[in-house]
């Protein structure tokens, strides 16, 4: 993982101090002094450079050390300590001397001559190609470095040469022919006459430096505006996405809306409020449902049982509505319309994140009978993204589902006398729960899940609900009855088994969708999905079918990997929905995302394993299954 961008040649500040450390490290240095051949010193560098999380070869690391020696020794023998000029020309200057000052001297003539130099030349015959080539600029391939924007500085950088004890002009130019003449490079072509010819060394010097600083404020003043703007781009670019997508929900909410509802005098889309003349009354209207769409009831709309029944027989006659929402040809749209929301949701994979960020979810459930249902739910946790997955189970079921899988952090704590406590403990440190996949219907276990759902509520945390948590529910519908973080998942026998219990009357299996809605609204419309052939998805005032194709495969345990899918998404929703259309509910995103991934987890493990497929092999393609729906 890359700790920062090394932007093309760049180095940064933060970089390059990482570097100078490891090549000051004794080990380093020992092996580097004297050392002629000493590419494998640098290989070795390269390699501590890259654990530190900045990748870079070993020439580059090469070539930035000589570069900062050959500013160190401009600094030094420039004699700016007193006027700390000296940190102008080497940002480095305090670290490179307590590295070299316990190395033996170092001839600056060594350092500031672009040719053979101690244990900056990475193997002697590689130095020597280099030197064969002279028309390229050799203060950009020594520093490894961006073109500065005052090129002048850098095109006279090569030509002044600083001997320690020169005093004047001339002496310079001798020496710096004397060098000429024996070496390399005394192929170059004739470097551009020096424009300072007639001035004194010192003063010379003095400006090339205060000249080669301000190049390089300027070099990273132009570089932090660059990056500015590519910052701002990339938001503008990210809220432009987030406004399309806005406007999509918007547009599902009109549609909605454009009804031709006979008895509608305002079209306005409003959520649908519970009634308010009379609370048991559920306040819906069928057949306003959409496949794939969010609906809003407008204005106008039943409010009781007896305006419902002439509501319903005039949406029957209605052959508009049924045409823009039928099943047909909205199944495809209504997966393209909503899946872009839950890729929304996801949140990126980025290398400032640690542990924990993208989900701490758990599981109540788990018991002597069942330890399957919970290990599901918690590993398609972990699967799906989140970063840590507990669960909370009995004691016997705890050693059973730890020696399932070591990446789930198992709690025996359900029966024990203390059990709601020693829950309550993690709940600060939870995003979602899950409750009910395996849990059993004990009588003291049930209790224990009631206290620890009342605790997660007051924490809002989303509550997704499944199995025999829903057997809770339906004895004790007040214990998620108005949490609006509130989503159960009921194969139809416990939605029939929760209908009856919030109505009191048998459930008209004719009609899916209006019974939905009426049971999400009798529980204060939390969110309802129930599973089938179709999914569907309502919080009472919408509707929504996840149509994904699914397979003929119904083992045990399908559920539970939608439940514990369910909890991470949740966490997701919640956590993107201050970017989110106001009309849209976190929690039917979450579920759509949910349903939609386990039925295409059903779909392939299917291709592969037909009637052998099992639980677990959907499991195995939570990943491809995953990033073919929501990262393509
Ligand atoms: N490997 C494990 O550990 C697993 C453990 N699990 C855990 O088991 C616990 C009990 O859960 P559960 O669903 O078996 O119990 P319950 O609600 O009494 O239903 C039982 C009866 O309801 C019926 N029925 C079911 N679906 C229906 C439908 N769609 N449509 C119509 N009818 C339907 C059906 O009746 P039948 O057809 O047999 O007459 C069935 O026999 C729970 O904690 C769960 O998490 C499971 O997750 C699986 C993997
Ligand atoms: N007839 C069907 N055709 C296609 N998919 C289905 C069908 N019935 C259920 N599913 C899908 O299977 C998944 C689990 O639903 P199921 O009804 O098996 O849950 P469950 O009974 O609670 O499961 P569990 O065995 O975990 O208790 C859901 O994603 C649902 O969409």
């Amino acid at each position: 993982m890359l700790l920062n961008s090394t932007r093309g040649f760049l180095w940064s500040d933060v970089e390059t101090r990482t570097l100078l450390k490891i090549w000051g490290e004794q080990d380093i240095q020992t092996a580097l002094d004297g050392n002629f051949r000493n590419s494998h010193v640098y290989r070795d560098v390269a390699r501590r450079l890259a654990e530190m999380g900045f990748e870079r070869t070993p020439e580059q690391c090469r070539v930035r050390i000589k570069s900062l020696k050959r500013q160190f020794v401009l600094a030094k023998e420039g004699n700016l300590r007193n006027n700390g000029q000296h940190h102008k020309i080497c940002k480095f200057y305090d670290a490179m001397e307590r590295i070299l000052s316990s190395r033996s001297q170092i001839d600056p003539q060594e350092l500031l001559d672009s040719g053979v130099v101690g244990d900056e030349t990475m193997d002697g015959t590689e130095e020597e190609e280099e030197e064969a080539d002279p028309p390229r600029d050799q203060y950009l391939e020594d520093t490894g470095e961006c073109s500065y924007p005052q090129t002048q500085v850098k095109m006279e950088y090569p030509a002044v040469v600083i001997p320690v004890t020169v005093e004047n002009s001339t002496t310079v130019k001798q020496t710096s022919n004397s060098h000429s003449a024996g070496s390399p490079s005394s192929s170059r072509p004739k470097r551009p006459k020096k424009r300072h010819a007639g001035l004194p060394l010192e003063s010379m010097m003095e400006r090339f430096l205060e000249q080669s600083a301000e190049a390089e404020q300027n070099f990273y003043h132009m570089e932090d505006q660059r990056l500015d703007a590519e910052d701002r781009r990339r938001e503008a670019e990210h809220s432009r996405e987030l406004h399309t997508l806005q406007v999509l929900g918007q547009m599902f909410s009109s549609i909605a809306t454009r009804n031709p509802v006979p008895v509608a005098t305002a079209t306005t889309a409003v959520p649908l409020a519970r009634n308010t003349t009379d609370p048991s009354a559920p306040t819906l209207a069928a057949n306003h449902v959409t496949r794939g769409y969010w609906s809003h009831l407008p204005v106008g709309s039943p409010q009781s049982h007896a305006e419902w029944a002439s509501f319903h027989s005039r949406q029957q006659s209605n052959p508009v509505i049924d045409r823009s929402f039928s099943i047909g040809s909205a199944a495809h749209r209504g997966m393209d319309d909503i899946l872009p929301l839950v890729k929304n949701i996801v949140p990126p994979l980025i290398s400032k994140k640690h542990k924990g960020q993208d989900g701490r979810i758990g599981i109540v459930g788990g018991c002597q009978e069942y330890t399957g249902a919970p290990y599901f739910a918690a590993i398609t946790a972990l699967k799906v993204g989140a970063d840590l997955s507990h669960v909370f189970c009995t004691k016997d079921a705890a050693t059973v589902i730890k020696s399932y899988s070591p990446e789930l952090i198992v709690h025996p704590v359900l029966d024990s006398p203390n059990a709601v406590e020693e829950i309550e403990k993690w709940l600060p440190r939870l995003h979602s729960l899950v409750v009910g996949p395996g849990l059993g219907r004990d009588e003291m276990l049930l209790k224990n899940t009631k206290e620890v759902i009342e605790k997660s509520k007051s924490r809002d945390i989303p509550v997704v609900i499944d199995a025999d948590g829903l057997w809770l529910v339906a004895q004790q519908p007040s214990v998620i009855q108005g949490y609006n973080k509130g989503i159960l998942t009921p194969n139809y026998m416990e939605f029939t088994r929760l209908y009856e219990a919030m109505h009191h009357e048998p459930l008209d299996s004719s009609d899916h969708q209006r019974s939905a809605m009426e049971l999400s609204v009798a529980l204060g419309n939390v969110t309802i999905v129930l599973k089938g052939e179709e999914d569907l998805i309502t919080d009472g005032n919408k509707v929504i079918w996840c149509q994904q194709k699914g397979s003929g495969r119904r083992c045990g345990g399908q559920g539970d990997l939608l439940s514990g899918a369910l909890g991470v998404l949740a966490h997701w929703a919640y956590t993107s929905s201050a970017n989110m259309n106001k009309s849209i509910n976190p929690s039917v995103v979450a579920a759509f995302g949910a349903c939609s991934l386990t039925r295409q987890c059903n779909t392939q493990a299917f291709h592969k394993y037909g009637r052998a497929t099992v639980t677990s092999d959907m499991i195995q393609e939570i990943s491809s299954a995953f990033k073919k729906l929501f990262d393509s």
